[in-house]
């Protein structure tokens, strides 16, 4: 059975990652974070293993990635607002690049990382992002996350390491009784269903090209980014929709 590495298996999304990975699959997963704690929930069983990675490390990359077949990699810092000196410059840019490097060096066959929709939030509101739009980012982690996007296909077609980068928008467990969504996040929510859907068929998808950027978007009723090149790339079939989840209770801004 195929060995996956979960690089920020802690975070918000690393854990219903790693929880529905282990309740709906048998892959045999390796959760790695800084953060341990979250993941003693995960530990004790023969078929998952626990291991501290700090991305920064490219040692540590390189001893993680040994015997792995699919990594995903979800390390890093997701603030839009996460300063480049003391946080991006390690976790996210120079943290990509271990995990990248240590991926391709151990034989690793497909890396998913995780880019954001914060790379092309720079277009104007009214305007939908397509596949052969630009980058745009409005903020420092926007740029970094360009940066694993341009990693990724360094690795695909330079070092034949298939390299599928996700935009993931506004990942919520939206419930009507939490805080409203803005206008712009209801455009682009993505919900942990609809995100482990596109997450498992990018996973087992047959004929996926060597590198491709996917559009992490719910069947929202307006959205931020195009998704037709993504369902038909991978089969994402999406259902939520962040209009009727919501409602009217939602504001401008
Ligand atoms: N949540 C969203 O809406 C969203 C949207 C787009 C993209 N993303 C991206 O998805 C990924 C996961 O996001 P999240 O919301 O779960 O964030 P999160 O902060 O909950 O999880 C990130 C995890 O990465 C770990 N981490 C940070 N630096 C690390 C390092 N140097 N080495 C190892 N682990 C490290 C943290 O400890 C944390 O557990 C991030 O890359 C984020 O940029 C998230
Ligand atoms: O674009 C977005 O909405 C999201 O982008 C992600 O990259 C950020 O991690 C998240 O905080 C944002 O809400």
């Amino acid at each position: 059975m195929k060995k996956i590495l979960i690089t920020g298996a802690a975070g918000k999304i690393g854990q219903h990652v790693a929880n529905t990975l282990m309740k709906k699959t048998s892959y045999q997963l390796k959760l790695a974070d800084i953060n341990l704690l979250p993941l003693e929930k995960f530990k004790g069983s023969s078929n998952h293993e626990v291991i501290y990675l700090d991305v920064s490390s490219l040692e540590e990359c390189q001893n993680a990635c040994k015997n792995i077949d699919i990594v995903i990699h979800l390390a890093g810092d997701p603030s839009p607002n996460a300063d480049f000196y003391s946080s991006l410059l390690e976790n996210t840019i120079k943290g990509s690049y271990n995990i990248f490097k240590a991926a391709s060096d151990n034989g690793v066959t497909k890396v998913i990382a995780a880019s954001s929709a914060q790379t092309v939030e720079g277009y104007p509101l009214d305007f939908q992002v397509t596949d052969s739009s630009p980058v745009r980012p409005k903020n420092m982690y926007g740029v970094s996350k360009c940066f694993v996007e341009a990693l990724a296909s360094y690795f695909a077609y330079e070092k034949q390491l298939q390299s599928i980068v996700i935009r993931i928008g506004a990942y919520d467990d939206y419930k009507p009784e939490g805080l409203p969504l803005s206008a712009r996040d209801m455009s682009a929510y993505i919900s942990p269903e609809d995100f482990i859907d596109l997450l498992l068929k990018t996973i087992t998808a047959k004929n996926l090209p060597f590198f491709s950027i996917l559009h992490g978007i719910s069947e929202n009723r307006f959205k931020r980014l195009n998704i037709e090149e993504t369902k038909r790339l991978v089969g994402y079939t999406p259902n939520s929709d962040a209009f009727k989840l919501c409602g009217i209770h939602f504001f401008d801004r």
